[in-house]
């Protein structure tokens, strides 16, 4: 048996269609159009088609987006007072610093500048202290994404095991969070597996859903895989000029009940939810 393979870049569509539906409703009611800037500092070619993707994807959906481009060498100071200026300005509603960032910069100070209600990522700790309580102001857009493609699938997550490998940020800890809420689409039992994980084989083994968020290519193998999972694929690596996810899907797909692709997988989904995001914080401020 071939597994349903989760397709994000239509999924990512109809959910694009829906908030560029919301977002002509909340314009003509408002006269507000809402508007994402996002700050893009120094080269990294993968960074700037992810921002592109974005700015592309708000364009087609109603929303304003602006790029402010900085060079690799922009200094903190720099960078914070630049945050602080879109915090003030009343027409942006949502802030986005794509990271990484420069290694010089430090990361998680820049991060703690957004004002919260701009912060469509989710990041600053106001917002994930909402979220751990519960009571999430933004979700954060990559396990908001992945949640919405374990709902597609129909499969019941109430009381299922679900393993994460990777503990980040960004994906891990928040999707752990999101899984173990109450209600549709979660309810899950829950494991963080990272790099210190004793028997992680065995543990990814008695999953009914993994979610691979470890930046290895092709990771997770067939031989991982409980008959019947659904395998979420958050991996974007870059092996011989080809896009390659954390699971090596050829052959899991023989296996899972469902998988998502690389590309066309979650990463448009990420994307489609940054927009909800973005509409809104027009609406909250
Ligand atoms: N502040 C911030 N917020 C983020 O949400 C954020 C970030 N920084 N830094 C990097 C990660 C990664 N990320 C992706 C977004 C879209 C695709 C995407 O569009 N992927 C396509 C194309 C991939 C390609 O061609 O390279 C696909 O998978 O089909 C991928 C990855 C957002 N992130
Ligand atoms: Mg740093």
């Amino acid at each position: 048996m071939s597994a349903e393979i989760i397709d994000g870049k239509k999924l990512a569509i109809t959910f694009r269609e829906q908030v560029a539906q919301e977002v002509a409703q909340f314009k003509e009611q408002s006269q507000i159009v809402p508007h994402l800037t996002a700050i893009l500092v120094g080269e990294d070619p993968a960074s700037a088609v992810y921002v592109r993707n974005k700015q592309r994807a708000c364009e087609k959906a109603g929303i304003q987006s602006t790029l402010k481009r900085l060079p690799a060498e922009t200094t903190q100071d720099k960078l914070h007072k630049l945050v602080q200026e879109l915090n003030a300005d009343q027409s942006v509603h949502g802030i986005l610093v794509q990271l990484p960032l420069p290694k010089h910069i430090d990361e998680v100070a820049i991060l703690d500048v957004v004002n919260p209600l701009k912060d469509v990522d989710a990041f600053h700790p106001e917002n994930v202290g909402l979220i751990v309580q519960g009571r999430p102001r933004y979700l954060p857009c990559t396990p908001y994404g992945i949640q919405q493609m374990i709902l597609s699938t129909e499969m019941e997550t109430a009381g299922k095991h679900a393993v994460i490998l990777g503990r980040s940020e960004i994906v891990g800890k928040p999707m752990a969070m999101l899984l173990i809420q109450r209600g549709l689409g979660a309810d899950a039992t829950v494991t963080i597996c990272h790099s210190r994980t004793q028997n992680l084989k065995e543990i990814v083994q008695s999953a009914d859903i993994i979610i691979a968020a470890i930046g290895k290519p092709e990771f997770v193998t067939a031989d991982m895989v409980k008959p019947g999972a659904v395998v979420i694929d958050v991996g974007i690596n870059r092996v011989n000029e080809k896009l390659v996810g954390d699971v090596a899907f050829d052959s899991v797909k023989e296996i899972a009940s469902a998988i998502t692709p690389v590309p066309g997988g979650v990463g448009p989904m990420t994307i489609a939810m940054l927009l909800k995001n973005t509409l809104t914080a027009a609406r909250i401020l």
